[in-house]
């Protein structure tokens, strides 16, 4: 069911230009691969500024197999012949914008669609004030992806915060590791980011990953970074905010071991619990 593999987080930096930002993908996927990965994450909005008022100017329709980072991805999967977690673009789709994420096989084919299901509207005095919902509509699917390693249980970023979301993800036992691309900032990252990543891995006895873009104080959304990967034990490694990439071997001798010996996903009373 489990099939060890080493996994990339590229945490980039994202810039104004797509060009520039699609250029920089590739070559942080490439020192990814000549580390040995076989699976690589990118970043929320990695082909654009995070933020309302670029999504549409950046938005690319991808039932058009011509559209630019659609093709892009395809290429570097292909070229590498690994598995890519395409962070996330905005996405047009008929009069409707999304957060999705494309999930590509060696092959280049897309192996999975995910539309952020809980967008980020938050309002904290004197912090953060961020309102998707005034651009973008919401996925409704909840997105696995079957891989030669185990399946992979998407989310992005704000979807961290909700344990039913990752548990409607992980209660499926072949599922290994919940991918999130994600983009907190400066308010919440150093508070949640890190904690919510580590609870969902013990919740569920998962791997978790989280692969922010870089921090980039110019922009004005400003992104926590801290890429982070966490282990079904609660342990983690992370990166500091700088663009780079954290890699680790995913081995999943360690999950079989705690799903031995902490059984709280048998343990769940759904006939206590309500709605
Ligand atoms: N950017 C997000 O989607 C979420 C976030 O920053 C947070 O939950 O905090």
């Amino acid at each position: 069911m489990y099939k060890d593999f080493k996994l990339g987080l590229c945490q980039m930096s994202v810039s104004m230009s797509k060009e520039e930002n699609l250029s920089k993908a590739a070559e942080l996927i490439g020192s990814a691969v000549s580390s040995g990965c076989n699976v690589v994450v990118l970043p929320e909005c990695f082909n654009s500024p995070y933020g309302t008022k670029y999504f549409a100017d950046y938005a690319e329709d991808i039932s058009n197999p011509d559209s630019p980072t659609l093709s892009a991805l395809k290429s570097i999967a292909i070229q590498h012949s690994i598995y890519i977690v395409g962070g996330s673009i905005p996405e047009k789709r008929g009069d409707k914008y999304f957060n999705t994420s494309m999930i590509f096989n060696p092959s280049g084919e897309i192996i999975g669609v995910h539309r952020k299901i809980h967008l980020y509207d938050m309002d904290v005095p004197g912090g953060i004030r961020c309102f998707e919902s005034d651009v973008l509509s919401p996925g409704d699917q909840a997105t696995i992806v079957e891989t030669e390693y185990c399946k992979f249980g998407i989310g992005i970023c704000y979807d961290i915060r909700f344990p039913e979301y990752a548990w409607t993800l992980s209660r499926d036992e072949s599922v290994g590791i919940l991918l999130y691309p994600g983009c907190f900032n400066m308010t919440t990252g150093p508070k949640h980011w890190e904690l919510l990543m580590r609870a969902r891995a013990v919740d569920n006895v998962v791997f978790v990953a989280g692969c922010s873009q870089a921090r980039n104080t110019e922009a004005s959304y400003v992104s926590w970074g801290h890429s982070i990967i966490v282990d079904p034990w609660g342990q983690h490694e992370s990166i500091d905010e700088k663009e780079g990439i954290l890699i680790k071997d995913i081995k999943f001798q360690e999950l079989v071991n705690v799903r031995n010996s902490i059984w709280n996903r048998k343990h769940k009373r759904f006939d206590v619990y309500r709605q």
